[in-house]
């Protein structure tokens, strides 16, 4: 299986501090990731090495096979699949859902004037179905709810087929129902074998989603712990990593994590 992503011993250094901590870490593309650590610990940092926003101080990055630096990252772009907050406050609020989806064929963030292939909006309507959003696929995307607006940002994501997806914090700011609705479709889609490489920023183990496969734990940079979720996240791994004691349960592949009290 070949490597979407292999980090060596890669800092990121800002303000005389290193916020990327000597990470090493390699993401083949049958896994699913979660990188998991309290506000600071260097996760968006990480996600921005992996989209080629940003380059390390020291260290490789290779993605897709192209080492940072030694490449153009406009080439590499394209093939890697970005649903964050950030990106999403740049889709403007009166595009339509189903050309916010069809525009990321073209890498741009709005309809302009181009004219689309017909193979361009069947795939987009076929994307828009498999996030249940065929629906709403005619509403102006500013008048969706968050949680409508996050499945909407996923499924711009994938229409390009990206060969890496990279997702910050999906499920933050959700209620309950949007929350496990979207956790289900993620499962899902983390199931299917044509499903790329992906990695899932959150800061709560309850966002886990069922059938992802590793788990990263960061703590101010540095790695606490990584490898396959069942033997790594672990109630001590999670303790250090927010600097709290912490007792954690599993149940059907799902995760609940509490401090404990003193
Ligand atoms: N350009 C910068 N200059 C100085 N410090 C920075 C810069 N960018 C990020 N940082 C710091 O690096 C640390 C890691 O930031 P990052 O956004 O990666 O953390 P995070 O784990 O995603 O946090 P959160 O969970 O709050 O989103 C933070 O302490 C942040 O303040």
């Amino acid at each position: 299986m070949s490597s979407a992503l292999d980090f060596t011993d890669v800092v990121v250094r800002r303000d005389g501090r290193d916020i990327v901590d000597h990470v090493t870490w390699q993401v083949s593309e049958d896994q699913r990731w979660v990188v998991l650590g309290p506000n600071g610990a260097g996760k968006t940092t990480l996600l921005q090495l992996a989209d080629t926003l940003m380059h390390p101080t020291s260290g490789t990055v290779t993605i897709l096979g192209e080492t940072l630096g030694r490449t153009d990252v406009f080439e590499i772009r394209p093939r890697i699949g970005f649903a964050s907050t950030a990106m999403a406050r740049r889709i403007p609020r009166d595009e339509t859902v189903l050309n916010t989806v069809m525009t990321a064929a073209y890498s741009v963030m709005g309809r302009w004037n181009e004219d689309y292939e017909g193979i361009d909006e069947r795939r987009a309507r076929r994307v828009l179905a498999d996030w249940k959003l065929e629906h709403l696929s005619e509403r102006l995307f500013g008048t969706l709810s968050d949680g409508e607006q996050k499945r909407v940002q996923i499924a711009r994501a994938v229409m390009t087929d990206p060969e890496l997806l990279l997702l910050d914090e999906p499920t933050a700011s959700l209620d309950l129902g949007s929350r496990e609705e979207l956790l289900q479709l993620l499962s899902g889609y983390a199931a299917s074998p044509t499903t790329p490489a992906m990695i899932m920023v959150t800061h709560h183990v309850e966002e886990i989603p069922v059938g992802f496969t590793h788990v990263m734990l960061l703590r101010e940079g540095g790695i606490v712990a990584q490898g396959p979720i069942a033997e790594t996240l672990t109630a001590e791994a999670l303790s250090e990593a927010f600097g709290m004691p912490i007792s954690l349960s599993a149940e059907g592949g799902r995760y609940a994590a509490r401090a404990v009290s003193a």
